[in-house]
């Protein structure tokens, strides 16, 4: 199982907060060997080129929004899916060689999401050091302890892995940041996570740019009473104006409701792209803050409303109704 490395990264603390039956439902193996990649982009190459059988990756933050080269990688072919979304909480310190004071610092290192959440502690506290982004928070320690840089902004428990001290620590700008990380795999055995009744699917869709193709694509999904929970965009890079659409809604594709958006999306749209439905993460001291809102399945869109029509639409083509 490959993870964004090195050791210390927030994703390799979020990987360890499995339970060996969780990684079991999801990989099908409880106890995999788990092994730090340098980069998102490489973690996700290993598992399609079959070095990796799954990899743990960060997709986004509640503070930076998506990470760009997780959600690049996700919709390039072959195909991988999410078997499993995992919240950590960030906290960020600083971490410097023993016996470095504030005063040392004139250089500071962090991975673009840790950068972000810290850019007004950093203004502040350290305003002449030259700022460097790094693949990840744990690289940018390990640069420390190389002597190549003086400070890290990163996970506390990196300072352990790379032989660090905290010169300052609860450095981030805003409070209760929360990282989702994913775990991917190619499609095929063990198969689609069970559906659970708390599910997300996640998928990727391109329109023709015409007036109101986006409009389009949403109303595929409302209709349905799918409730979104994430929408973000990224250029599709070799045709300009043209966008991949990242979209989360609650429901499994194994839903009636779900399923239908999707076969509907994939008769719409230039290319869609099924990144997977998995078990909905949540904190342990939160309430389900993405739990569907609103007045729930409108007319027309329960479960049994889908499983009703599907029965009268089978019967009249097997000739037995009307
Ligand atoms: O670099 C890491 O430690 C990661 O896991 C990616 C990341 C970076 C900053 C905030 C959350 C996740």
């Amino acid at each position: 199982m490959a993870f964004l490395g090195p050791h210390g990264t927030f994703c390799e603390q979020a990987l360890r907060s499995l339970t060996p039956d969780v990684l079991g439902d999801a990989l099908g193996d409880p106890e995999p060997s788990l092994h730090p990649w340098s980069s998102t982009t490489a973690a996700l190459d290993a598992v399609r080129a079959g070095d990796a059988d799954a990899a743990c990756v960060p997709v986004e933050n509640s503070v930076e929004g998506g990470v760009p080269a997780t959600m690049d990688g996700l919709v390039e072919q072959p195909p991988l899916v999410i078997v499993r979304e995992i919240l950590l909480r960030v906290r960020f310190s600083v971490l410097v060689r023993p016996g470095t004071s504030v005063g040392d610092v004139r250089s500071v290192a962090s991975h673009p999401h840790g950068e972000a959440q810290t850019r007004r502690w950093i203004a502040e506290h350290l305003p002449d050091a030259e700022v460097r982004l790094t693949s990840s928070t744990a690289a940018a320690a390990a640069q420390v302890a190389a002597g190549e840089v003086d400070a890290a902004v990163c996970a506390p428990v990196a300072a352990a892995h790379h032989g660090l001290v905290e010169l300052a620590s609860g450095v981030h700008d805003t409070g209760d940041a929360v990282t989702r990380f994913v775990l991917v795999r190619p499609p095929g055995a063990p198969g689609l996570p069970a559906p659970t009744g708390a599910d997300r699917t996640s998928l990727a869709a391109t329109t023709v740019n015409v007036p109101g193709a986006l409009l389009a694509v949403l109303t595929e999904i409302a209709v349905r009473g799918v409730d979104l929970t994430r929408i973000e965009s990224r250029p599709l890079r070799d045709r300009r104006g043209e966008y991949w659409f990242f979209l989360d809604g609650t429901g499994h594709v194994a839903d009636a409701a779900m399923g239908e958006a999707l076969a509907a999306l994939r008769r719409r749209c230039t290319d869609v792209r099924f990144l997977g439905s998995y078990p909905r993460a949540r904190l342990d001291d939160v309430a389900d803050d993405d739990a569907p809102r609103g007045t729930g399945p409108g007319p027309g869109q329960t479960v049994k409303d889908y499983a009703e029509a599907a029965a009268w639409l089978e019967a009249l083509r097997d000739g037995s109704g009307a």
